[in-house]
This record gives structure tokens, C-alpha cells and sequence, in this order.
């Protein structure tokens, strides 16, 4: 079994454990107190009050013990008790044809380049893009040599959201709450990944594409491209996970800003209001090589993902939890984390060269 599966079933089995141990706790303290209660060494009131103690505290010690769990089981934002049957949204999604979405791994870099690939449409997700998506984000869910990921949009352009003629045939509220549960569950499992990702945003991002943007830990944009939250124009918000990944991006009152007055993003604006990470340099595209922007994606992201493959997937996994969990639960995550990387391979390496950080 590779490192990545290891470690899962460390996480599971270790989750396991923790559960039991809780468990037992709560046992042996409560035949402890039943034996005391016979022998007369407590009182009835006293009896009854420790264990409602015990149970508060077995009750919290589960309930972290779970979350921990859950947190390293990657598991789905949402289950059947929310109306979320995958398969069954799969099927309705499929029947919106056209488009794909391209997956191209470099194992030497540990490096992978995803496309939206719908050009006549601007790029626009068809339901069986988004179907797509998703298969593409559990094929690298399983990549376990990989660094980095650069998420962009064919010829030249990033994204313009949902297909309209797809929008528009599930139009109903049911069919609009699938979608959008399907599409949040398949951001977070890409934003969760652990590769550091970059949206190169060349052209428009615009809707839902603009929403992809922010499912990646940084944006890169090309001189002359916008991102721009269209939602409100289309009597909408975002419904694919992007105001909340906004507002954690660029705090609430520019959130509020960008939807309410559906503002044009261009790179200043960008850059000014931590949306933008950086800006790729003028002039490529006119050049007529159209890889271009590319190339320069890869060498930025390349700064990033120098170096043994477990020790940047494990700092982009510390960064994850300490994004998305309460402080206490993002410690002990940073711990489990930190323990599979503490005397391991590239930390041993690094100790026998005597590195210095010149
Ligand atoms: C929760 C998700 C919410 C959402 O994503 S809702 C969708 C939000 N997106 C939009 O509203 C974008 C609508 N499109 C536009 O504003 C413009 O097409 C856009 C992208 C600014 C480009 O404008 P232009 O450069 O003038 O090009 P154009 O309009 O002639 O477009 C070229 C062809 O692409 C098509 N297209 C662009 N965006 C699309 C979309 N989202 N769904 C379906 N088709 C779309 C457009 O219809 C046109 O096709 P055709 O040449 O007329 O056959």
C-alpha cells in the first residue's frame, strides 16, 4: 500500500480506537460509581450527579473523537438524509451533453494540469462537465505522487459558469438544490486536495466559473481577464460553495461588494483585495502562443512544490485544516499530519546533511 492509503487507514483505525476508549471510559466510570453507590461510599444525589458529569464529558470526547474522523475521511459534504443521492443527480446531469473536462498528470513534476474544454460556449459547465468534475477530482484524490494543480480553461478563456441551456431545463427548485449540492460536494473535494492549486485565470471567469476560481488556493490572472460574480444579473447567488470560499478570501465587506454590485475583478482590483495572487506577464497571448500562460502558471506554482512529494502534500494538508476546522481540531489534525512526516524519509535526508537556511 503506498503512503496516502497508509495513512488513511491510520487516521480510520486510529479513529476506531479513540471511540472504543471513550467507550470503556464511560463504562468503567459508571460501574465505579455503581459499586460505590452499594457499598454506601457516595449518596444517591452525589451518584446521580457524577454521572450526568460523565456523560457531558463522554458526550464531548465522542463527538471529537468522530470529528476528527470525518475531517480525515474526506467525507461528502452532504448524505442521503439531505436529499443527496449522487447517482441518481449524476444520471440528471448526464443528460446535458457536450464539453469535457481534461486531465493531464506530469508525473516527473508531480504537477497536473486541469482544463474546462467547452469553447463554443465559453467554456461554460454542461451537466456532463460537472459530472465530469467530479471524476476527475476523485482521480486525483487517488494520485498519491502528486504536488500541484493548475485549474484553467481552454482557448484562452476560464469559465463562464453553468451552461444557461442546462440552467434553464432545471430551472425547478428540487433540480437547483441537486445541482448545487453536487457541485459545492465536488469543489470542497477539490479544494481539499492535498496538491497546491492554482486557477489560472486568463479571459473571463464569470458565475460558477468565477466560483471555481476560488476552490483553488491561489488565482493567477493574465493582464487582460476578469473575474466577475454575475450572479446577482442572473437573479442569483452562488451556489457552488463561492461566497463562502469568498468571504474567507477576501473578508466580508469586499465579499459583499462583489456580489451585491457584481463588480468586474480585473487584476489591480485583484491584487488589492487578496483575491488575486499574482499577475502573468503582457503580451503572450498576442504572440500566438497560446501555451504561454501556462508555462508561466507552472514555473509560479513551481516555487511551491519544489521538493519530496509527502512533505508539500502534508504542508498543503496542515494548511487545509487549519482552514476549515475549529483551533482545537486543526491542532490535533496538525498533529496527525505532523506525525507522518516527523522521522520520516526527506526529514531524516535533512537531518544527516546538516541543512542550513541561508
Ligand atoms: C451557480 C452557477 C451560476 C451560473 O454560473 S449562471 C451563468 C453565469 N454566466 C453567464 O451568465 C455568462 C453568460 N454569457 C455571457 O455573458 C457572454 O456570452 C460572455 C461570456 C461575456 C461572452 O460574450 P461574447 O464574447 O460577446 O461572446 P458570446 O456571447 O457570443 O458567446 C459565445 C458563445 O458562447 C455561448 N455562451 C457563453 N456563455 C455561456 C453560458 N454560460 N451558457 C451557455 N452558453 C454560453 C454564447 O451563447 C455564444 O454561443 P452562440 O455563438 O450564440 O451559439
Amino acid at each position: 500500500m503506498d503512503r496516502g492509503g497508509g495513512m488513511l487507514m491510520y487516521y480510520r483505525r486510529r479513529g476506531k480506537q479513540q471511540t472504543l476508549k471513550v467507550w470503556r471510559s464511560i463504562c468503567t466510570a459508571c460501574l465505579l460509581l455503581r459499586d460505590m453507590l452499594w457499598c454506601g461510599t457516595v449518596t444517591q444525589q452525589t451518584a446521580h450527579k457524577n454521572t450526568m458529569v460523565i456523560c457531558v464529558l463522554g458526550r464531548y470526547l465522542l463527538k471529537s473523537s468522530l470529528c476528527s474522523r470525518s475531517w480525515c475521511r474526506k467525507s461528502s459534504l452532504y448524505s442521503a438524509g439531505h436529499g443527496f443521492q449522487p447517482e441518481e443527480i449524476r444520471e440528471k446531469l448526464r443528460a446535458f451533453p457536450g464539453g469535457a473536462v481534461d486531465l493531464l498528470t506530469q508525473g516527473e513534476t508531480g504537477l497536473a494540469v486541469l482544463t474546462v474544454n467547452n469553447p463554443s460556449r465559453m467554456n461554460a459547465f454542461s451537466g456532463a462537465m460537472m459530472v465530469e468534475l467530479e471524476e476527475r477530482v476523485s482521480q486525483l484524490e487517488s494520485w498519491t505522487q502528486g504536488k500541484g494543480l493548475i485549474v484553467r480553461g481552454a482557448a484562452g478563456t476560464f469559465c463562464s459558469g453553468s451552461d444557461l441551456n442546462a440552467v434553464r431545463a432545471i430551472s425547478n427548485p428540487q433540480d437547483g438544490m441537486k445541482m448545487c449540492m453536487f457541485m459545492q460536494d465536488a469543489l470542497t473535494r477539490l479544494q481539499r486536495l492535498p496538491l497546491v492549486s492554482v486557477a489560472l485565470v486568463e479571459g473571463r471567469a464569470l458565475g460558477g466559473g468565477s466560483e471555481l476560481s476560488t476552490a483553488c488556493d491561489f488565482r493567477l490572472m493574465t493582464p487582460d481577464s476578469v473575474i466577475q460574480f454575475v450572479h446577482k444579473h442572473m437573479g442569483l447567488v452562488p451556489g457552488w460553495g463561492g461566497a463562502a470560499r469568498l468571504v474567507r478570501l477576501v473578508g466580508d465587506r469586499h465579499a459583499l461588494r462583489l456580489l451585491g454590485g457584481a463588480l468586474k475583478v480585473d487584476p489591480e482590483l485583484g491584487l488589492r483585495i487578496g483575491l488575486a495572487d499574482g499577475v502573468l506577464e503582457e503580451g503572450a497571448p498576442q504572440d500566438g502562443d497560446e501555451g504561454a500562460a501556462l508555462r508561466q502558471a507552472e514555473e509560479w506554482l513551481s516555487r511551491y512544490t519544489k521538493g519530496p512529494a509527502e512533505v508539500i502534500r502534508a504542508a498543503k494538508r496542515v494548511v487545509s485544516s487549519g482552514r476549515e476546522l475549529p483551533l482545537t481540531e486543526a491542532l490535533r489534525a496538525e498533529k496527525e499530519v505532523f506525525g507522518t512526516v516527523w522521522g520520516g524519509e526527506a526529514n531524516l535526508r535533512a537531518l544527516a546533511g546538516k541543512t542550513k537556511h541561508k
